[in-house]
């Protein structure tokens, strides 16, 4: 997305962080959803050219926050509210003493979210833009007088040259879950992951750092370093998926794959007063 694209937003929806030599990010209110993140002028997040914005729909593209429940749920829409609801900004972009920008986001339970889901809780989402990652912090608070479970995760839709030559390095000997085949069982023999068909895993016990490589000009390498994030779900449609989504370019599944961290499997439960703290840094590799 070039701040062109940036024109077409209702003024005040979104958040630009400037740290300087072309390193920025822009986050959405609609969902914190994060929609760019580009390194000295290289975009890293894949935004569907088709994504609405009409603050209903979720964004398809860049990082949603999924939340309290991740796929399809009988309390509300997949994939939980989270990434459909307004954040405010709780605390607005700041530069700290190395330049680094951060900027705080905060969600919390009202009529709509109590109707589906009677919890009262706090959602706490910190963006911090450094020379060469973007950390996102989730912070989940239980404000309620009972224990609450969800599960959640962050949607990240990365930019990759060019599928073909995509390879996610880190998740060799994982037992994944394969939401193609009825959630069936099986442990990754590759030493790189490549994907070349419609693929929905859900890699178990992922360890803390992950490779994503594609390429060949300009290669690109993105580390994935989590925190509280178990799971790695990774997705791409492929053409005829593709196809069926409204808001997905018929030909954007040759140029993303989604690498999502998460804590998906086992759902997290929070005592009343409890607070669960996960994050995902995305560092550019150069
Ligand atoms: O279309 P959405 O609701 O945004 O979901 C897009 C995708 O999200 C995740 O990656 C899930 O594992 C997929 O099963 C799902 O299709």
């Amino acid at each position: 997305m070039d701040n062109q694209d940036l024109q077409y937003h209702p003024a005040g929806d979104i958040i630009v962080l400037d740290r300087g030599e072309g390193t920025t990010a822009v986050i959405h209110l609609h969902g914190a959803t994060v929609l760019s993140w580009k390194c000295h002028g290289v975009e890293n997040l894949y935004m569907s050219q088709s994504a609405v914005f009409d603050n209903k729909k979720a964004i398809r593209g860049g990082i949603p926050v999924v939340f309290p429940n991740f796929g399809p749920w009988p309390l509300g829409p997949q994939h939980g509210f989270a990434r459909i609801k307004r954040w405010s900004i709780a605390v607005p972009p700041r530069k700290d003493a190395n330049g680094d920008v951060i900027v705080l986001f905060m969600l919390e339970a009202d009529e709509e979210t109590l109707a589906m889901w009677n919890y009262k809780f706090r959602l706490v989402y910190t963006v911090v833009l450094t020379a060469t990652s973007l950390m996102s912090t989730l912070v989940v608070h239980n404000k309620d007088v009972k224990s609450l479970g969800f599960t959640c995760l962050l949607h990240t839709y990365l930019r990759v040259a060019d599928i073909k030559h995509l390879r996610i390095e880190g998740l060799q000997g994982l037992i994944y879950v394969d939401k193609l085949k009825n959630g069936k069982e099986k442990k990754e023999s590759r030493e790189f992951v490549t994907v070349c068909k419609n693929y929905d895993r859900v890699y178990k016990d992922a360890p803390k750092r992950l490779n994503i490589v594609s390429g060949p000009e300009p290669v690109r390498n993105i580390e994935l370093v989590t925190f509280n994030f178990p799971d790695i779900v990774v997705w791409n449609p492929w053409e005829e998926k593709a196809k069926e989504m409204s808001d997905f370019d018929d030909d954007g599944y040759t140029e993303m794959i989604c690498v999502e961290p998460g804590k998906v499997l086992v759902p997290i439960t929070l005592e009343a007063g409890q607070q669960y703290e996960c994050k995902q840094t995305l560092i550019c590799k150069f």
